[in-house]
């Protein structure tokens, strides 16, 4: 086996790849999408309008120098400018395209478009739907469940919401039927990091707002309310990000969602605002959240936060990239390796929707690839993975 540090990092620009289908095709679609989302004015529409000449030209261009954080983007991105987009790291570019996305919607600007969502009417449309209406009663039957049951069906819920589905979870079955799908389950693992200890800090580093964030607060909800942590720090993204990720605005927009509703849902939304006003339940919005970088090169403060916490969760695929590293693992790498910077025990709970996989054996990963479908990048497929 390769030494784990040889193992290449993930580039934009293999020819056939899931990283190089993200820039050619997805990117140039999302400009486009977030151009017809909102009734932009004429300055903000040639500004998009260059950002998706830009994608398709595939020539990289700085951030303009009056930005508030050109000089970091300028670091990250030395020698990098004035080349094309799909030959830097996989994840150094989806982060930076984003950035760029909220630089032309004005959403860091002066002018009136100033912290507004380019994705807010993605958000609002899936939290308004009637899926989300069905999975928060769903909330009632599991409520009758068995302890253990309604256990498995919360962290399912939260699992498989990152595919935002959350309906596969929160259901008769406990969720259970959902467990045939996962690649490596390490729930007992994390049951017991809460179980066997005094309840203590637990951080969650929550993904997409929607249909994730509202199994995430249910989740958390169940972990408070059950005594198994003492507090909860939820980690949010400080500005929109790759699409659906959840920021402060979207917590606040789920929680008054949740608040609102009957049954059971309305009492968990209930518990978790009077959880907020307590300090129980805290939210961070921390930068580096939204940095093009993987979590070993975290800021001492960051480091501090997860240090103190008797267990930290990460929720989705880009939180898994970042904190095993965007690299070609060799897929049997131990978790425990690839993440022994990190301060304290962590569990991720992903959907995969990428290339990154550690922590998986020679045999299982034969009998995925011979089912001939692309189970590694589909969200067809989970993880509970960790190390104490
Ligand atoms: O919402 P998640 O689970 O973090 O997934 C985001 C994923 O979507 C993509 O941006 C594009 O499919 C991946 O590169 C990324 O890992």
């Amino acid at each position: 086996m390769p030494e784990a540090t040889d193992a290449p990092v993930i580039m934009g620009n293999v020819p056939g790849s899931y990283a190089l289908s993200v820039f050619r095709e997805r990117h140039p679609v999302l400009v486009r999408q977030v151009r017809d989302a909102l009734p932009y004015s004429l300055d903000r529409l040639r500004a998009l309008d260059r950002l998706l000449d830009e994608v398709v030209r595939d020539v990289m261009e700085p951030l303009d120098g009056s930005a508030h954080d050109h000089a970091a983007w300028a670091r990250w991105g030395q020698g990098r400018f004035g080349g094309r987009w799909v030959d830097v790291p996989f994840l150094w570019g989806e982060s930076y395209f984003y950035r760029k996305l909220l630089e032309a919607t004005g959403y860091f600007g002066d002018g009136p478009w100033r912290g507004v969502d380019p994705f807010g009417p993605v958000k609002q449309a899936e939290l308004r739907s009637a899926a989300v209406d069905d999975e928060l009663t769903a909330l009632d039957h599991a409520a009758t469940l068995p302890e253990h049951e309604q256990a498995a069906g919360v962290l399912l819920g939260s699992l498989w919401g990152n595919r935002a589905d959350l309906s596969h979870a929160i259901t008769a079955s406990g969720g259970r039927d959902r467990v045939t799908d996962l690649v490596v389950d390490d729930s007992a693992l994390l049951w017991s990091l809460l179980r066997d200890r005094p309840p203590g800090k637990v951080c969650l580093v929550a993904d997409n707002a929607g249909r994730e964030l509202l199994p995430d607060l249910v989740l958390i909800d169940h972990l408070l309310d059950r005594g198994l942590a003492a507090e909860v720090v939820l980690h949010v993204k400080p500005y929109p990000y790759f699409v659906s990720d959840a920021t402060p605005a979207d917590v606040a927009e789920s929680l008054r969602r949740l608040a609102a509703a009957p049954g059971q849902a309305g009492k968990v939304g209930g518990r978790l605002w009077r959880a907020m006003g307590a300090g129980r339940l805290a939210l961070r919005a921390h930068p580096f959240s939204c940095a093009p970088l993987p979590y070993s090169d975290m800021p001492d403060d960051l480091r501090g936060d997860f240090a103190s916490a008797s267990l930290t969760i990460t929720k989705g695929d880009l939180n898994y990239r970042r904190l095993a590293g965007d690299r070609f693992w060799p897929p049997a790498t131990p978790f425990a390796e690839v993440t022994a910077y990190f301060p304290g025990p962590v569990v991720a709970l992903r959907t995969l929707k990428s290339d990154v996989l550690v922590g998986v054996g020679e045999r299982e990963l034969a009998a995925l690839d011979a089912t001939g479908s692309p189970w590694r990048t589909t969200g067809t497929h989970a993880m509970i993975q960790g190390r104490a």
